[in-house]
């Protein structure tokens, strides 16, 4: 049996079920305030968990693949296997101080006072610039604390910016880039072949939001120019169309970015009936 840990609340838990969904394994008679449920497979089963919990639940033992934020897994310093990084979630650790401050670098913090929910990055932080601060562990509304003397500057997170601006702050530099990955206890992914399978799914359906899966008519004369067009994958692949000798159907997968383009240049090269289709999931 594998337990997958998911966060049970939260900004992580929406995108983290809809992963899972799409990699064929939905969690099933979920709710947020159960602990467990089950999904199609039944050697598997899902933990509802604290984000920030959930590295040392891995860790542990108490469940064996897990899906969290990589600067909650930095912060525990747990010791697990980080297999993918899951492309969501994105958020970056932020030294901000006062937007009035003439503090414009970490450097300039010596011996001053930094407010944090990630006590250990910034520890970390600062000790590799050689910089002695104090940290200040708080477990919430952290870009208050300047304003209100309990500290000179804060390590926050930020993804749009937005909580800084109107807590009139303003980040003096990166401290860690993170978003969310799924990790497995080290013991578990030498044992059992189920984890990779696991990972195996995940990356498929990351795979396939990249990619569009192009279907169209070419006259057979215009084959050899729309070859041209159509970026590799191993080549299009080519079809007699039933009754029409004349007109091939040509199959391809290309990428997301570039389908605009693609498909102008396909029409000038002579392809018709051109279908844009997505991709659910992508094995190599
Ligand atoms: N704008 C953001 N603010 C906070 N966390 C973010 C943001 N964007 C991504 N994250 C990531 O989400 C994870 C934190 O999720 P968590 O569920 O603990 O917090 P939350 O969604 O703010 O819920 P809570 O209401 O419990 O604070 C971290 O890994 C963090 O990097
Ligand atoms: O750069 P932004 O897009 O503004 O996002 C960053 C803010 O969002 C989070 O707070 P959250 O909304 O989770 O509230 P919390 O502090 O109660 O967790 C985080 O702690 C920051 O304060
Ligand atoms: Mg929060």
């Amino acid at each position: 049996m594998i337990r997958i840990a998911i966060p049970n609340k939260g900004r992580l838990h929406d995108p983290t079920v809809t992963l899972l969904k799409e990699a064929g394994l939905p969690v099933l008679e979920g709710g947020t305030r159960k602990l467990f449920a089950k999904t199609t497979d039944p050697e598997i089963t899902y933990l509802f968990a604290r984000a920030a919990d959930i590295p040392e639940y891995i860790q542990d033992g108490a469940a064996d693949v897990g899906i969290t934020g990589l600067d909650l897994i930095d912060e525990t310093g747990s010791d697990v296997e980080i297999l993918l990084d899951l492309k969501f979630g994105g958020a970056k650790l932020v030294l901000a101080v006062p937007e009035d401050s003439s503090i414009s670098s970490a450097k300039q913090l010596e011996g001053m006072r930094v407010a944090t929910e990630f006590p250990n990055i910034t520890a970390k932080y600062f000790k590799n610039l050689g910089v002695n601060i104090e940290v200040i562990k708080v477990s919430g509304a952290c870009e208050m604390t300047p304003h209100v003397g309990i500290a000179d500057a804060i390590v926050d997170i930020s993804s749009s910016g937005t909580t800084l601006v109107t807590n009139h702050l303003k980040m003096i530099e990166e401290v860690f880039t993170s978003s969310v990955y799924l990790i497995a206890n080290k013991k578990t992914l030498e044992n059992n072949g189920k984890i990779e399978q696991i990972q195996t799914a995940v990356e498929s359906v990351l795979r396939a939001k990249g990619k569009r899966y192009l279907m169209m008519n070419v006259p057979a004369d215009s084959l050899e120019v729309v070859k041209k067009v159509l970026p590799g994958m191993g080549g299009p692949t080519v079809m007699k169309v039933e009754s029409d000798d004349s007109t091939l159907a040509v199959h391809a997968v290309v990428d997301a970015g570039s389908i605009f383009a693609t498909v102008g240049e396909l029409k000038k090269a002579g392809a018709k009936d051109i279908l844009v289709v997505p991709i659910e999931r992508m094995m190599p």
